[in-house]
């Protein structure tokens, strides 16, 4: 009989730890995923994007392992690429070339695609979007919810198997945060969604409440976030904004 093999998990985090200037900012997390829609929450300061940052092999962990789709995010940099495609919360970090073009083309020629491949693929992520007259448009003059949305079709361009995107609402006005919600919403692949805004997670598969650099709950939205609410209340009722780091 033939042997079926499983595939990976798309997430299999294994004991990661993260240590950096003599503190533990991830400890010891545990998990396999494979839900399409995922969401992390958690305070300021919990450990969202440090944890997003090692996912995607952008900061070595300290001990433990993390992989998705069973590679290696930190040494196996083309299988990064091809894995997993992030958005961060403030697009001016992330915009570097001076013309739309040039931006949505950067991460598809590093996937080492032809110029004309390159070129083509930059029409059809405009064209897709309806956006196809911002073509030859300065990112500088961009909104920053234009920025924002060039950000995210620079990313789906690449067509990654994961898109992770960290707090992409923060600094929008409402209907912009409600359109560029309705383009992640119509995204056809796995979305891990690092927001402060559990209304924005209400139809996820799971949400993950990490705290102090671990995992604190950890299931579908019913479950996680009622919890997160009211513990994030309590919170507010106090005045730890005082207290410095150790
Ligand atoms: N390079 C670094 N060296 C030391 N500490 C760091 C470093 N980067 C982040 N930290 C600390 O790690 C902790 C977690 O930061 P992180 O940015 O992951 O939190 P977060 O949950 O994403 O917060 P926020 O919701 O405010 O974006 C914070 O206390 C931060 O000060």
């Amino acid at each position: 009989m033939r042997a079926t093999s499983t595939p990976a998990p798309q997430f299999d985090l294994r004991d990661l730890t993260l240590r950096l200037s003599g503190r533990t900012l991830l400890d010891g997390i545990t998990l396999t995923a494979n839900e399409r829609r995922i969401g992390i929450i958690g305070r300021n300061g919990s450990g969202k994007t440090t944890l997003a940052r090692v996912l995607a092999g952008l900061i070595p962990p300290t001990s433990g392992t993390a992989t998705l789709n069973g590679a290696d995010m930190m040494h196996d940099r083309k299988a990064a690429l091809r894995n997993i495609g992030i958005l961060f919360q403030n697009p001016d970090h992330q915009i570097i070339f001076p013309t739309v073009r040039e931006e949505l083309a950067f991460g598809l020629l590093q996937l080492g695609r032809s110029k004309s491949q390159v070129a083509t693929q930059v029409t059809d992520i405009l064209s897709k979007f309806n956006k196809s007259h911002w073509e030859d448009a300065a990112t500088h003059t961009l909104s920053q919810g234009q920025k924002q949305l060039v950000c995210l079709m620079a990313v789906l361009a690449m067509a990654p198997k994961t898109v992770l995107l960290d707090e992409p609402y923060s600094g929008l006005d409402i209907a912009t945060r409600l359109q560029l919600q309705r383009y992640v919403a119509r995204i056809d692949t796995t979305v891990v969604l690092i927001t402060h805004d559990p209304d924005a997670l209400a139809d996820f598969d799971r949400v993950i409440w990490v705290d102090g650099g671990k995992i604190r709950a950890d299931g579908p939205p019913a479950t996680v976030l009622p919890p997160f609410v009211a513990q994030m209340h309590d919170w507010g009722a106090l005045d730890d904004l005082a207290d410095l780091p150790d």
